[in-house]
């Protein structure tokens, strides 16, 4: 299930701050037209902080809607840092979502037997299958390869989504021994083409909103083994992910899709500042450098 290139989808917002629905849905319809395996609803990308529960909801359902239309998988973000309410979220999930896509329990810091703990519970109350969300820059909680191995043994633990901010021992140790049926897809942009490389079998970008078509071939050229492609491809791409990733995301990602007519206005919600128009004209000159 957890094979190529998913968009982290953006939360398109109206002149008058509203939810666009409407540029939402062709947004989605526009990556997975460029040849992407599948959509991530409500991740950081798409604003989740900052949306209401029924703006939260709204997003869910179109991307039910299009993702069913499409016959594409849906991983939808959950996030929480106990484990009763996050169960609770989990269950509230409506059908039609594939997986959720879980961060380990941020700011409380347990130990990484409560992180194991955490999950286990999740996995067993869950409906649907989990993808783990490592990312301790953001998280402050480390995970070590041992602990997702134990965690990926899990028959409902699908996946995780590895953003340490780089290619570490850990990433190494973890693509050299998988659990079966469990998937590592990269989750830092500038670094995929590495981690794919050392056999990651995808990526959720937030830089794939642009040039989906040169990530999803950057996935098959490691694939099929062609390293001479993917070196060149991922060389091209992590230039672009520093351009798009040059301000807080997704400020860049929604100036050049603005620019390019894809959404209908920039706007971020605070405390989000929109992207410089330097940053924007930038990230776009490496794009059009892409094609
Ligand atoms: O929302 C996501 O999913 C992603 N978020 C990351 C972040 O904002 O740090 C970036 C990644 O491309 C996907």
């Amino acid at each position: 299930m957890l094979r190529g290139i998913y968009v982290p989808l953006i939360t398109p917002f109206t002149a008058g701050d509203q939810v666009d629905l409407e540029a939402f849905e062709k947004l989605a319809h526009h990556v997975l037209d460029q040849g992407a395996s599948g959509l991530v609803a409500l991740g950081t990308t798409g604003e989740v902080a900052m949306l209401t529960a029924e703006e939260r909801a709204a997003v869910i359902e179109n991307c039910v809607r299009v993702s069913g239309e499409r016959d594409v998988p849906l991983i939808v973000g959950v996030s929480g840092n106990d484990t009763r309410s996050t169960i609770a979220a989990l269950r509230a999930l409506p059908s039609g979502v594939t997986a959720a896509l879980v961060p380990v329990p941020y700011f409380l810091r347990p130990s990484e037997r409560g992180v194991i703990a955490h999950f286990e519970a999740l996995a067993e109350a869950s409906p649907v299958p989990l993808v783990i969300y490592h990312i301790p820059y953001r998280t402050g909680q480390p995970v070590c390869a041992a602990t997702l191995r134990q965690l990926g043994a899990h028959p409902m633990i699908a996946g995780v989504k590895y953003a340490v901010g780089g290619v570490d021992q850990d990433a190494i140790d973890l693509l050299a021994d998988l659990p079966t049926g469990f998937e590592v897809l990269g989750g830092d942009d500038a670094f995929i083409s590495p981690l794919l490389a050392l056999g990651a079998s995808g990526g959720i970008l937030a830089s794939a909103h642009l040039a989906t078509d040169r990530f999803v071939a950057l996935v098959e050229a490691w694939e099929s083994g062609d390293a001479a492609l993917g070196r060149s491809l991922g060389h091209r791409l992590a230039r672009l992910s520093a351009a798009l990733f040059a301000e807080p995301n997704p400020t860049v990602i929604k100036g050049v899709l603005h620019e390019r007519g894809l959404i209908p206005t920039a706007e971020v919600r605070l405390p989000l500042l929109p992207a410089s128009a330097q940053s924007v004209t930038q990230a776009t000159a490496v794009l059009s450098t892409m094609s």
